[in-house]
């Protein structure tokens, strides 16, 4: 059984159908790409996912469970973690203080009581930041870090529940070219050896093709196609809502993206 199932999913504001009954699933160890132009429907199923909608009509399933009707916080304790589009890290706490505190959210104590809390699972902490390959920098405060670095450490932050399902919105926004790839390098890492599933937005098509097994392409609310980056890349649907977007499907680009990762 696959670990997530999307069956007829569907949701609308007003009039606009902003997603229109879309099936698709996702295995565990597997990196997911839902793409698409904008207004696509891309954060309406990443949110319903993550029960920050409620969807209209249709099943998600995790593991078999139904996701459809649970709060946020039940979603993130039956294991769906995400990261955000903008890290969100503290940055008045030291790297692995923000690691510390995620652990001790994930063992239901209250962050209340400070003091015990920055002695809490120092050492799991501590782990979980090695590998990032942010443990050297543990004690510094994350608003001294590059911004890669801060990537980092929110991914370190979302393991610490030990999700089954990682929704990552958009994780290379506003990275150059070297520090993406090694971000989803790292992502890609960690989803094999600890077999998560990751589902994730992205807008730059070099990531989606050299780090993705598999992608979505939804338009105007529908899923126009689903598969393999060379499936996707000669489908003529594909190439239409694209068009005249300034998304191209160059190989070239996919290619240096994959050899830089290399
Ligand atoms: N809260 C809302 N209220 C009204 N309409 C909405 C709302 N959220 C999304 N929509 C509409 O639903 C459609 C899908 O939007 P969505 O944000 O899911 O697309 P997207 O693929 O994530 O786009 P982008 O790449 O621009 O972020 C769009 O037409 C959008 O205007």
């Amino acid at each position: 059984m696959s670990l997530l199932q999307v069956e007829n999913l569907g949701k609308s504001f007003g009039g606009v159908k902003a997603v229109d009954g879309i099936n698709f699933q996702l295995q565990a160890g597997e990196l997911l790409a839902l793409i698409g132009p904008n207004g696509a429907g891309k954060s309406t199923t990443f949110n319903m996912v993550n029960g920050q909608l409620r969807a209209d009509r249709g099943s998600i399933r995790l593991d078999g469970t139904e996701l459809v009707g649970l709060q946020p916080r039940q979603i993130w304790r039956l294991g769906v973690g995400r990261t955000f589009q903008i890290a969100a890290t503290f940055s008045s706490l030291t790297v692995v203080e923000n690691v510390q505190m995620a652990l001790l959210s994930q063992d239901r104590k209250l962050f209340s009581l400070w003091a015990p809390a920055a002695r809490h699972r120092r050492s799991d902490a501590l782990d979980l930041l090695d590998r990032v390959g942010m443990a050297a920098q543990a004690d510094r405060p994350c608003s001294v870090l590059a911004y890669g670095d801060v990537k980092r450490v929110e991914l370190a932050v979302a393991m610490a529940n030990n999700p089954k399902l990682l929704l990552m919105d958009e994780p290379t926004a506003g990275m150059a070219p070297k520090e993406r790839n090694e971000l989803m390098a790292l992502t890609k890492k960690l989803v094999v050896e600890r077999g998560i599933a990751v589902l994730f937005t992205e807008h730059s098509m070099d990531v989606v093709f050299a780090y993705a097994d598999r992608m979505v392409v939804l338009a105007r609310g529908r899923l126009i196609a689903e598969g393999r980056a060379e499936a996707i890349r000669n489908d003529p649907k594909v190439q239409e809502v694209y068009f005249g977007s300034g998304k191209t499907f160059e190989r070239r680009g996919a290619r240096a993206a994959q050899e830089q990762a290399a």
